[in-house]
């Protein structure tokens, strides 16, 4: 479990995370987002003892990251800024980190196994694809087998292949009882690998929910309906109350009433059905319902770059 009690960073004037309270518990993938900005790497920055909090605490089980003792043994992380010796071969950087956290040698072929480098072993990561390097990070996140991981944006520059491999491998993690705390930019696949979601803006915290809860907090949901008796199906909805607003296509979206009723309704009437669906606005729209407000940079649409600062 990772817990956060009124973590706060300043830089200077610049208040990047902003007195943060939340756990984050064993068990289940948790996704952590926010737009630019928010304070999503200073946070796990300071999970990790690399940024040292202005005021706050975070503990890893219970403790803090330099009261561990062999650290990758507790938390493994892959962070977006922390490259590998580029010079030493594959194997020779996981054998570095595992000599100094007292980690068994056998470890580091395991771990290359796991992430599929075993063929590249030999290969200093500065020939690596990006793709690569991101395997080689999660194989030294993994290193030490530990109960918590950390993924800063793990899925960039991976391929459709490799995106479906670290989301597997993080449901698996997760379904083993370990901690996964992961932020990405990739609202689709964050919708389909997390299973809670922590949000911020501007360092401050905003939701702390369930992926299912979150969406249907912040997004509307609505029935989608098709018929070749349009006409008759809109009276029919007026009728009981419902309002039908046509969508294009020979379609209509009704808010506010289940598919069950929407399609009661039309059979107490004769009316046939081409469709019939519940729909639900992406987690993409959630989110950006959510923290519109705070978006430090809002992109104009229109002729050249243009920024504003939100105020
Ligand atoms: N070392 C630093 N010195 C000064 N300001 C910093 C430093 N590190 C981060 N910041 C500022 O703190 C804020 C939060 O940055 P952070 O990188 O944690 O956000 P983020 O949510 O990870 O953003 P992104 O999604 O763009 O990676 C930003 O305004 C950033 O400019």
């Amino acid at each position: 479990m990772i817990e956060l009690e009124g973590l706060t960073k300043r830089f200077g004037a610049k208040t990047a995370v902003d007195h943060l309270s939340f756990q984050v518990r064993p068990g289940v993938v948790t996704g952590f987002l926010g737009p630019n900005g928010a304070g999503k790497s200073t946070t796990m920055r300071m999970v990790l003892g690399l940024d040292h909090p202005t005021s706050g605490s975070v503990r890893i089980d219970g403790r803090r990251y330099r009261e561990l003792d062999e650290p990758l043994k507790h938390v493994g992380a892959l962070l977006e800024a922390r490259g590998l010796h580029g010079g030493r071969t594959a194997y020779n950087n996981l054998l570095c980190l595992a000599q100094s956290n007292r980690i068994p040698e056998s470890r580091v072929s395991e771990v290359l196994e796991l992430v599929g480098l075993s063929a590249v072993a030999r290969k200093k990561p500065k020939s690596f694809s990006m793709g690569m390097g991101q395997r080689l990070g999660i194989a030294a996140a993994l290193l030490g087998n530990p109960q918590i991981l950390m993924f800063d944006e793990p899925v960039n520059g991976l391929d459709p292949e490799g995106i479906h491999w670290i989301r597997n491998l993080m449901q698996a993690l997760a379904a083993e009882g370990r901690t996964i705390f992961v932020s990405s930019h990739l609202m689709s696949e964050m919708a389909l690998t997390a299973d809670h979601l922590i949000v911020i803006g501007q360092g401050r915290l905003l939701a702390d929910t369930s992926m299912a809860d979150f969406i249907q907090q912040n997004s509307r949901s609505y029935v989608r309906l098709r018929s070749p008796r349009l006409e008759q199906l809109r009276d029919a909805l007026h009728g009981a109350g419902l309002t039908a607003v046509e969508a294009g296509n020979g379609a209509l979206e009704v808010d506010g009433a289940t598919t069950e009723q929407v399609g009661d309704l039309a059979a107490r009437h004769g009316i046939t059905l081409h469709e019939l669906s519940a729909q639900r606005a992406s987690l993409e729209e959630a989110f950006m319902r959510m923290t519109a407000a705070t978006v430090e940079y809002h992109a104009h649409s229109g002729t050249g770059p243009q920024w504003s600062k939100e105020v």
